[in-house]
């Protein structure tokens, strides 16, 4: 195995190059190289928080970093589909990423999709537990220490200690009780610990049925729930010596080590990311 390869870029695992063996090592311009003979029947997949927009200690002041946008709506007619896989609402992707043309949002893990712009649809089988997820999101400001940040998504609640990470164990203790007493599921992210209604939908099923009959795709992510999503790209590989998938882990102090450890590539940043796809629509055009 060979590390590192090009400025901010560390190679991890083999790739798979369509029926070649893989060379060891494929660096990021023979992968976007091997992406443009296929670019029409490739997806690119993007987490959000943490990929495409730096973390900050409010998750509602979070922006999209620098380049990311413009290179997103740069790609999306040169690939043949773009999507947003994400634990945040449809909705506030919808407000943070405004309206790119060609771009499907998942949110909620998949919970909710928009295509194109077009409507919100939500997973019938999670709407019954709204009422649920708002009593629980009130009794965790209730119950859980001041310090603590409770985000309400209506069909999820994210408990966040990272303004007090002192916190962590005691939030995680009381949220995992509360699952367990609600029969709920719980999803571990960098300093939060999301409770999700008991429905089969992760970042991971949501790949596995969009690349079904796709030639190829990229996904970019930072957490661990992220490590499904490259597990979906490294089965459709296994199955299928001609699709060309390649895992992308962005580095973070919290998950960072583990994530990137699934991955392909790793890249420094989501300011890194904006540079990484602008210099990909070359590779494309
Ligand atoms: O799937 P994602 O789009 O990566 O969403 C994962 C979680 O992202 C948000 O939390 C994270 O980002 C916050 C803002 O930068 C940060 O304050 C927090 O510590 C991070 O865990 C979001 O608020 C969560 O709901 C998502 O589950």
């Amino acid at each position: 195995m060979s590390r590192p390869t090009r400025g901010t870029l560390t190679r991890v695992p083999p790739l798979n190059v369509g029926n070649q063996q893989p060379r060891t090592p494929l660096n990021a311009d023979e992968a976007w190289r091997t992406t443009a003979g296929r670019a029409p029947r490739t997806v690119l997949f993007f987490d959000f928080d943490g990929t495409l927009a730096p973390v900050d200690d409010d998750p509602t002041a979070v922006q999209p970093a620098p380049k990311v946008l413009a290179a997103i709506e740069s790609l999306a007619p040169l690939v043949r589909r773009i999507a947003i896989v994400s634990a945040r609402p449809v909705e506030f992707l919808r407000e943070h990423l405004g309206g790119l043309d060609g771009v499907d949002l998942y949110g909620l893990y998949g919970l909710e999709h928009s295509h194109s712009g077009g409507e919100t649809v939500t997973e019938p089988a999670a709407l019954p537990w709204v009422p649920t997820m708002a009593e629980l999101a009130d009794l965790a400001r209730a119950e859980l220490p001041a310090g603590t940040l409770v985000e309400f998504k209506r069909l999820s609640v994210a408990l966040h200690w990272r303004t007090a990470p002192q916190l962590g164990d005691a939030v995680q203790e009381w949220g995992r009780a509360q699952a367990d007493r609600l029969g709920l599921r719980v999803q571990a992210g960098r300093m939060v610990l999301e409770l999700k209604p008991p429905v089969d939908r992760d970042k991971g099923m949501v790949i596995g049925e969009v690349i079904r009959d796709a030639g190829g795709a990229w996904y970019f992510g930072d957490d661990v729930s992220d490590i499904k999503a490259f597990a979906a790209l490294r089965a459709r590989a296994a199955a299928d010596p001609d699709f060309f998938g390649v895992c992308v882990a962005v580095a973070n102090p919290e998950t960072g080590q583990e994530v990137a450890h699934a991955a392909d590539l790793t890249i420094d940043s989501p300011a890194a990311l904006g540079d990484f796809l602008t210099e990909a629509t070359h590779h494309l055009t």
